[in-house]
């Protein structure tokens, strides 16, 4: 049975159930739940702290996992990024009281705050700085009203926590994060693992993608192809009126109006916008 770490609460765990639901396997009914048996996928869900699933996934006791990047490169566990599942977005970066360093080359012999002391020593390492990292739990933004800190270094996703606390983020980014799935780096192949890979990759692709159908004078089929060209071909029908064709083919979604502002133009009309609801590319 394979045996998936999913994370238990915080900034990850409902867009991490509501993949793992599309993707059709079991969730847990109440938030207490810390183990789920999924019989009919052959497949058991572990409920842990977003913060240890690399490391339950490093060490080779669970086969996979979905936590942040971030989580990762900080847990310094040997388990690897097989690929990214678009939700959980944010960066990782240095901030402080409006003018206090412009960058990390700055902050030889400051106090730095965070929840993350891993990849802070790791970006000053890469630098040649000397700093100290004060690691604390959380709530790091405070650390530099309460004199415990000079700068922090943390997640930051819209903004609004370093703004309320008068602070602002200088240098380039240390890290761009999202949430990934992983997996132990000494692996050995898996079937199971790769049918999970599938089946999260159907989820992107059809969140990503819509389908669109409509219709054109043949003589105008190549161009209006040129427009949809879909993933690998659209498809081409023929229609009872033989001045014209059908075509079918996949859009992403964000292009969708201008798409068919542009078909429109081109003189298809019966253009039609469907949801994918499940997907194997
Ligand atoms: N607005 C956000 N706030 C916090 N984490 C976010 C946000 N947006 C995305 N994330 C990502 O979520 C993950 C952190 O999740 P979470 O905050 O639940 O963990 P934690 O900080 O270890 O736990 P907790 O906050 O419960 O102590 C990281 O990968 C982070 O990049
Ligand atoms: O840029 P924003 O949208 O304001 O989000 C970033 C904030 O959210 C996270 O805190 P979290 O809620 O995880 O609490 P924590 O600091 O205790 O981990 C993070 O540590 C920042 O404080
Ligand atoms: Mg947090």
């Amino acid at each position: 049975m394979l045996k998936v770490a999913v994370p238990n609460k915080g900034a990850l765990a409902d867009s991490a159930a509501a993949m793992l639901r599309e993707a059709g396997y079991r969730g847990r009914r109440e938030s207490k739940e810390l183990v789920v048996r999924d019989a009919d996928n052959d497949v058991e869900f572990f409920y842990l702290r977003p913060r240890d699933i690399a490391v339950y996934v490093g060490s080779g006791t669970l086969d996979v996992g979905l936590t942040g990047r971030d989580l990762l490169l900080d847990s310094g566990s040997p388990a690897e990024e097989v690929m990214a599942l678009g939700f959980g977005g944010s960066t990782f970066r240095y901030a402080g009281r409006p003018g206090v360093a412009a960058d990390v080359t700055e902050l030889a012999g400051r106090r730095i705050a965070t929840s993350f002391s891993g990849l802070v020593r790791a970006d000053l390492d890469k630098h040649g700085v000397a700093a100290d990292v004060v690691k604390l739990d959380g709530a790091v933004e405070t650390a530099v009203t309460l004199g415990v800190a000079d700068v922090i270094a943390d997640v930051v996703e819209t903004g609004t926590t370093l703004r309320n606390a008068g602070l602002e983020v200088f240098g380039d980014p240390i890290l761009t994060s999202e949430a990934v799935l992983v997996r132990p780096a000494t692996r050995d192949d898996s079937t199971a693992v790769d049918v999970l890979v599938r089946r999260l990759q159907g989820v992107l692709t059809a969140r990503h993608y819509v389908m669109m159908d409509y219709d054109i004078r043949v003589e105008l089929v190549e161009k209006a192809c040129a427009l949809t060209p879909g993933l690998e071909s659209p498809t081409v029908s023929p229609l009872h009126d033989k001045g014209q064709v059908a075509v079918r083919s996949m859009v992403p979604r964000h292009l969708t109006n201008r798409i068919m502002d542009e078909l429109y133009d081109l003189g298809a009309r019966a253009i039609l916008v469907t949801d994918i609801a499940a997907c194997r590319i």
